[in-house]
């Protein structure tokens, strides 16, 4: 007996293509989470999200993150310094993303909204206060829970 089929579902439409992303909580020496004000023409332009980015055929997703954060941010860190923390799993209408969140604390250069928008550094406790996508949400409570 298929005891599922009779279930209430919030699965995903297994016909979704998967879009894997990268992205990173950067952490300072004060413990604040630097947010990214996506800019108003991409896609949920507005909300604040962690900064990354979509992973390219053959590349490893700390390869992707590192690409993204020269390009996003004008920083540069290392594999070494990139931890796997959490991930987001998130059906949205056209596709389902999967996102890698890593913590990073150590980077050289000072992150710029190279590609507009604005920067942030957000408490832990604040981060409720800027609005973010809907596959961000459950990595809040992970990231209060680290810091
Ligand atoms: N970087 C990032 N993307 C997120 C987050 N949350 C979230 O739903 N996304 C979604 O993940 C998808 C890919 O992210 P992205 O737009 O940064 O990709 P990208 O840097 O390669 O940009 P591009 O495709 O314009 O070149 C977007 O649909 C974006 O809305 C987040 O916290 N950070
Ligand atoms: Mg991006």
């Amino acid at each position: 007996m298929d005891i599922f089929r009779s279930m209430p579902t919030t699965e995903a439409n297994p016909q979704l293509p998967l879009v894997l992303v990268s992205a990173v909580a950067l952490i300072d020496t004060d413990g604040r989470i630097l947010l990214a004000q996506r800019p108003a023409h991409k896609s949920m332009g507005g909300l604040w999200e962690f900064p990354g980015g979509k992973i390219e055929s053959g590349e490893s997703p700390e390869a992707a993150l590192i690409r993204e954060l020269q390009e996003e941010l004008d920083i540069n860190t290392s594999e070494s310094c990139l931890a796997p923390l959490s991930f987001a799993s998130h059906a949205y209408d056209d596709f389902h993303l999967l996102m890698m969140l890593f913590a990073c604390r150590r980077w050289h250069g000072r992150p710029r909204p190279v590609e507009g928008g604005a920067l942030k550094w957000v408490r832990p406790n604040q981060l409720r206060d800027y609005p973010m996508p809907p596959a961000d949400i459950p990595l809040i409570p992970v990231l209060q829970d680290l810091l």
